[in-house]
């Protein structure tokens, strides 16, 4: 439905002397009232399916929290991605057991910073914090806590005029509202995510929150990455799901031009339709995605145990050790020791065993220090977050 511009213009000098007009949106929700009929009520209600089917696929794994932990840190490398950091998960998985990665350390302590700030997030909300501006600015705060961030206030709406795309303000794609509208802008917002003036249905909810946040642009960096957060936190804060597992960053990188066209469409045309169509055929395809990788993680996890457990006696050593490589897919072998009460020596005649049986392998080459990992588990988790796009 095209309802014509979502906001006001205001004209701002910018910098360089230019007169430039900033939008400023209208507060949510749409008016008139969204569509919310035929072909979009059945997508809605089949994405709405797949979300319950993920949160209930999470909750009957063997270890729930393993999925979320290696899905968790999926995320932050594909959200960081975006942003154009080059970590790869398996870079950050050996960064948290020190491990110098093979790309610059800033990259990798962005990623771990948006794995901190998500969990921060989480935990907030469990505290009974609302999902709120505090709650996104202490999680901005520490998602831009290092590397190139730490310059660009965290943790604070800034306090300058900001623009999308271009070279300076008069020749940006869209320049959001100036800064001193941010307060009431912000405030609107939060308004709107706590039902006031009335409820939203939550993925619903998501869908406009995200346009809105990402229109109002209330940081000076990191607005895609807090943009893309609030959509899990939301939807724990909204009951709807029991961890953070919802993800679109996979399905925005690869509709990147329709993703960014449609948020110029809602706010020049109005048009949150057709947004919202896009945004609800992504949660229905991530969710789905998501929960056929915990199922080929659990089938694979099944499967090698199966075969190591013909392997006689040592079984039972290498069923510890690639019980523990599930919740950490790379690791050393003093931490393995540690973490399953064998003794050194054993952990490494058992890692030589799943060697053997094309279980793990070992990544640095080397005869010191040795790093494992458990390759086709680390697969799985891999898979969409190569670069590209389809549009
Ligand atoms: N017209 C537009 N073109 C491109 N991006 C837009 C547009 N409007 C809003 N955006 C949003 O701006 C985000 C980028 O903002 P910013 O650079 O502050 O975020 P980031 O987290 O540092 O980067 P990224 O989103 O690339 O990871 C995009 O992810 C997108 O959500």
């Amino acid at each position: 439905m095209h309802r014509g511009p979502t906001g006001r213009t205001r004209p701002v000098s910018s910098l360089g002397g230019e007169t430039v007009k900033a939008f400023v949106p209208h507060p949510l929700p749409p008016e008139p009232p969204l569509d919310l009929s035929g072909a979009r009520l059945d997508l809605l209600l089949e994405a709405h399916g797949a979300v319950c089917r993920l949160d209930g696929a999470s909750s009957i794994l063997r270890d729930h929290n393993l999925f979320l932990y290696l899905y968790v840190r999926k995320e932050a490398v594909l959200s960081s991605q975006i942003e154009g950091t080059r970590s790869t998960l398996s870079d950050l998985l050996l960064y948290e057991v020190e491990e110098a990665p093979g790309v610059p350390l800033d990259d990798v302590r962005e990623v771990s910073c948006y794995v901190r700030a998500l969990d921060h997030g989480v935990s907030r909300l469990r505290e009974g914090l609302p999902l709120s501006n505090r709650l996104l600015k202490e999680v901005h705060g520490i998602l831009l806590s290092s590397g190139r961030g730490a310059s660009k206030e965290p943790g604070e709406f800034r306090r300058s005029q900001n623009w999308i795309n271009g070279t300076r303000p008069g020749r940006a794609e869209f320049v959001p509202p100036p800064h001193d509208e941010l307060a009431e802008c912000m405030g609107a917002l939060e308004r709107f995510l706590h039902d006031d003036p009335g409820p939203t249905q939550p993925l619903v909810k998501a869908a406009l929150a995200h346009v809105q946040f990402e229109t109002i642009h209330p940081f000076l960096d990191g607005n895609g990455r807090v943009g893309r957060l609030l959509v899990p936190l939301l939807l724990c804060a909204q009951g709807v799901l029991r961890e953070p597992l919802l993800y679109l960053s996979v399905y925005l990188r690869k509709h990147r031009r329709t993703y960014f066209e449609l948020l110029q469409s809602v706010r020049r045309d109005g048009d949150w339709e057709a947004w919202l169509d896009f945004f609800l055929e992504g949660v229905r395809a991530t969710a789905d995605s998501a929960a056929a990788a915990a199922r080929a993680l659990t089938d694979l996890a099944e499967a090698d145990r199966a075969r190591i457990a013909q392997l006689g006696r040592p079984a039972r050593s290498a069923l510890l050790v690639h019980d523990q490589l599930q919740r950490r897919p790379v690791a050393k072998v003093k931490p393995l020791a540690l973490a399953t009460q064998l003794s050194e020596p054993t952990v490494i005649s058992s890692l030589r065993r799943l060697e053997d049986l094309g279980v793990v392998h070992e990544l640095t080459g080397g005869s010191r220090n040795l790093v494992y990992a458990y390759a086709r588990y680390l697969e799985i988790l891999n898979e969409g977050t190569e670069q590209g796009t389809e549009d």
